[in-house]
C-alpha cells in the first residue's frame, strides 16, 4: 500500500512538473511582453508596494531579491502592518505572558513548584509585548536595507496607474513612480451599527491589546479568532469574560466536532458564551457599560453590564484615501479588490494582495500572495493553494487545521474515512499533564488521500505543518502513519490518528 502511494505520488509529481514548467514558460512570455508594453518612459521603480504589512513587506523583499528596483510605502511609521504592530505579534506576546501567569497560579503547585505569591505587573507585561514589536519592526527595516528596498514613510494615493503621491509622515510630499504597483493596504476593524469604538471602554483588538487595567467584567462581541484569543488573555488575568456570538456556534469556520469540544474546554476555563445572540444597544452614559442583547432571531431582551466591551465581529478591507476611483480600480460589495490568478486588478500594471483581496485574512496567506505576485511580475510562475492554508487559534489548547472540515467533505459528496486520537492517550501530553484535545484526520475513502486535518492540543500550531506538508504532496493517511515519529512527542498523536484513519491506532 505504501509503495503504491509512493508510485502514485511520483506520477503526480512528474505530471505537475511538466505542467508547471510549461506554465512557467508561458507565464514568462506573457509577463515580459506585458511588463515591456507597460513601461512607458520615466518609470523609476520596477515595483512599488503600498503597505508594509506581511503581504507588502514580504513582496518588497522578494521583488528586490529577484533583481527588481523596489520601493515600499508605509504610513504608520513602522513596518510589519497590522500583524506586527496591533495583531499577531502583540496578541501572541500577551497570550504567552497571561498563560505563564495562569499556569503559575493554577498548575505549578501540582508539579511541585511553589511560590508565596504570584502577582501581575501589567505595565511590565505590556512593556515586554512592546519590546517584541519594536525589535521585530526594526528587524524588517534592517531586511529592507540588506535587500536594497527603498522605504518611504507616508500615505500613498494613486495619481495614475504608475504614479503614487505620498504625503510623508514628516509633513512633506513626494511622487513615487513604478512600472508595477502592488496594493497591500490590508484591513481594518469592522464596526457595528450604533457602537462607537473609543478604544478605552468600547475597544477593538487594538484597544484590547493595550488596556491599562484588568477589567472586572469583559464582554466580547464575536466568538471568532480575535474574541477567543483576547478573551483568553483577559480571562487568565482575572476578568469575567462573556462572549456574545450571533451564530449558533463559536468559530463558525471550524470543524463542527472540534468546535464543540473547544467550546467545552473554554467553558471549563470559565469563559461564558451567549450564542445565537445579537447586541441591539450600548449605553455608555454611566461608569458601567450597559449592553442590550436579544436572540439573533428576535425575542426577549437582556441587559448585560461590563467595564470593557471588545468589538471583534470581523475585519474589512482597507482602501480609504488610496484614490482607487482616480484610476478606476473596482471593488466588490464588501470593499475587497478582485484579482485574477496573477493578482492583477482590472487596471493593467496594478496588483493587489493580502487582506485587501478575497481569501482568508491571515498573515501567512498575505505573505504567500506577496511572493507569488512578484514572481509573476518577474516573469516567473507564482503559486498559492488557498485550500491548503493552515489556520491556528492560539488559545490554550491551540486549535489548528488545514484542508477541509468534515462538514465540507460531507457536502462535497466524496466518500471519506475519519481517524481520531485523543491527547489523553498521548504519553507526552500525559507526562506534562496537558492532555486536553485530539487529532482528527479526514481522508478520501477510495484513495486514502488526506483531505483535512484538525488538531487541538498545546502547540497544535506547530504540529499542523506536518499535515500541511502531507496535503501539499497529496499524501495518504498511510503515508503519515508509516513515517517514523519521535517518542515521546505530541506529534505521535498525528501518527496515531493517521493509523486510525486507514486501519487502527495502537495506543487506544
Ligand atoms: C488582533 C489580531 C490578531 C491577529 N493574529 C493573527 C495571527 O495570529 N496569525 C495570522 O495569520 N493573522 C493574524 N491576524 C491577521 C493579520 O494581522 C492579517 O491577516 C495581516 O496583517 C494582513 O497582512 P496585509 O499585509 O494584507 O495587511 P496589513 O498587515 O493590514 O498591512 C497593511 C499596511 O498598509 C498600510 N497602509 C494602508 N493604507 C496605506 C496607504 N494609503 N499608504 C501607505 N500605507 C498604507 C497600513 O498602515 C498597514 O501597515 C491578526 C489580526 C488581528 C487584528
Ligand atoms: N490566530 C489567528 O490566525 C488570528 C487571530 C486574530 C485574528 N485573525 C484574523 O483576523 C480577522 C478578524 O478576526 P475576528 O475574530 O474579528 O473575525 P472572525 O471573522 O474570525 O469572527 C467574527 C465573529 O463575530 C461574529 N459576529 C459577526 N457579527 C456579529 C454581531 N453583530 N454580533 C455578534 N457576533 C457577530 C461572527 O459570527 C464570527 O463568529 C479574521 O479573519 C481572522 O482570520 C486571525
Amino acid at each position: 500500500m505504501a509503495m503504491a502511494n509512493l508510485a502514485r505520488r511520483k506520477a503526480i509529481n512528474l505530471f505537475n512538473n511538466t505542467v508547471s514548467s510549461d506554465a512557467a514558460r508561458y507565464s514568462f512570455a506573457l509577463s515580459s511582453t506585458f511588463t515591456r508594453g507597460f513601461a512607458s518612459g520615466s518609470d523609476e521603480n520596477d515595483v512599488v508596494v503600498i503597505g508594509g504589512g506581511p503581504g507588502g513587506y514580504v513582496a518588497a523583499i522578494k521583488a528586490a531579491q529577484l533583481g527588481l528596483k523596489t520601493t515600499c510605502i508605509e504610513k504608520r511609521g513602522a513596518l510589519g502592518g497590522t500583524c506586527l504592530n496591533v495583531g499577531c505579534i502583540p496578541s501572541k506576546a500577551l497570550l504567552h505572558s497571561s498563560h505563564m501567569y495562569h499556569e503559575a497560579k493554577t498548575s505549578f503547585a501540582k508539579h511541585g513548584v511553589k511560590f508565596d505569591n504570584v502577582e501581575i505587573d501589567l505595565p511590565a507585561m505590556m512593556g515586554q509585548k512592546d519590546k517584541a514589536i519594536s525589535n521585530l519592526t526594526k528587524g524588517i527595516e534592517g531586511l529592507f536595507k540588506k535587500n536594497k528596498v527603498t522605504y518611504v514613510k507616508g500615505s500613498g494615493k494613486f495619481l495614475s496607474p504608475s504614479e503614487i503621491s505620498v504625503d510623508t509622515i514628516d509633513g512633506g510630499n513626494t511622487v513615487v513612480k513604478g512600472k508595477n504597483i502592488i496594493i497591500a493596504t490590508g484591513s481594518d476593524v469592522k464596526g457595528l451599527p450604533g457602537i462607537t469604538i473609543d478604544e478605552k471602554r468600547i475597544v477593538s483588538s487594538t484597544g484590547a491589546l493595550a488596556l491599562t487595567e484588568i477589567p472586572k467584567k469583559l464582554i466580547v462581541i464575536g466568538a471568532g479568532y480575535i474574541g477567543l484569543e483576547m478573551g483568553s488573555v483577559w480571562g487568565r488575568l482575572g476578568s469575567e469574560v462573556t462572549v456574545v456570538e450571533f451564530a449558533p456556534d463559536i468559530v463558525p469556520s471550524m470543524d463542527g466536532e472540534i468546535r464543540k469540544q473547544f467550546q467545552r474546554i473554554l467553558e471549563k476555563q470559565k469563559m461564558k458564551f451567549m450564542l445565537k445572540t445579537k447586541v441591539v444597544a450600548v449605553d455608555t452614559s454611566t461608569d458601567i457599560v450597559k449592553l442590550t442583547v436579544e436572540p439573533s432571531s428576535g425575542g426577549e431582551q437582556t441587559v448585560l453590564e461590563a467595564d470593557v466591551v471588545l468589538v471583534s465581529a470581523g475585519r474589512i478591507p482597507f482602501t480609504s484615501g488610496l484614490g482607487l476611483e482616480t484610476i478606476g480600480i473596482e471593488t466588490d460589495k464588501i470593499g475587497r479588490i478582485p484579482v485574477d490568478k496573477r493578482f492583477t486588478t482590472n487596471v493593467k500594471g496594478v496588483f493587489a494582495i493580502g487582506d485587501v483581496i478575497p481569501g482568508p485574512m491571515l498573515a501567512h496567506k498575505a505573505e504567500e500572495d506577496g511572493v507569488a505576485c512578484v514572481e509573476f511580475i518577474a516573469g516567473k510562475e507564482g503559486h498559492v493553494d488557498y485550500d491548503k492554508v493552515p489556520g491556528v487559534c492560539y488559545t490554550h489548547p491551540e486549535v489548528a487545521s488545514v484542508g477541509k472540515t468534515e462538514e465540507q467533505v460531507k457536502e462535497s459528496g466524496v466518500a471519506y474515512r475519519v481517524g481520531k486520537f485523543p491527547m489523553l492517550a498521548n504519553s507526552r501530553a500525559k507526562s506534562i499533564d496537558d492532555a486536553d484535545g485530539l487529532v482528527k484526520i479526514i481522508a478520501e475513502k477510495e484513495t486514502d488521500k488526506v483531505l483535512g486535518v484538525h488538531i487541538m492540543c498545546s502547540n497544535a500550531g506547530e504540529l499542523i505543518h506536518e499535515a500541511a506538508l502531507a496535503l501539499s504532496y497529496d499524501a495518504s493517511s498511510e503515508d503519515i502513519a508509516r513515517t517514523c515519529h519521535a517518542h515521546p512527542t505530541l506529534s505521535e498523536a498525528v501518527k496515531e490518528a493517521a493509523m486510525a484513519t486507514y486501519d487502527k491506532a495502537i495506543h487506544i
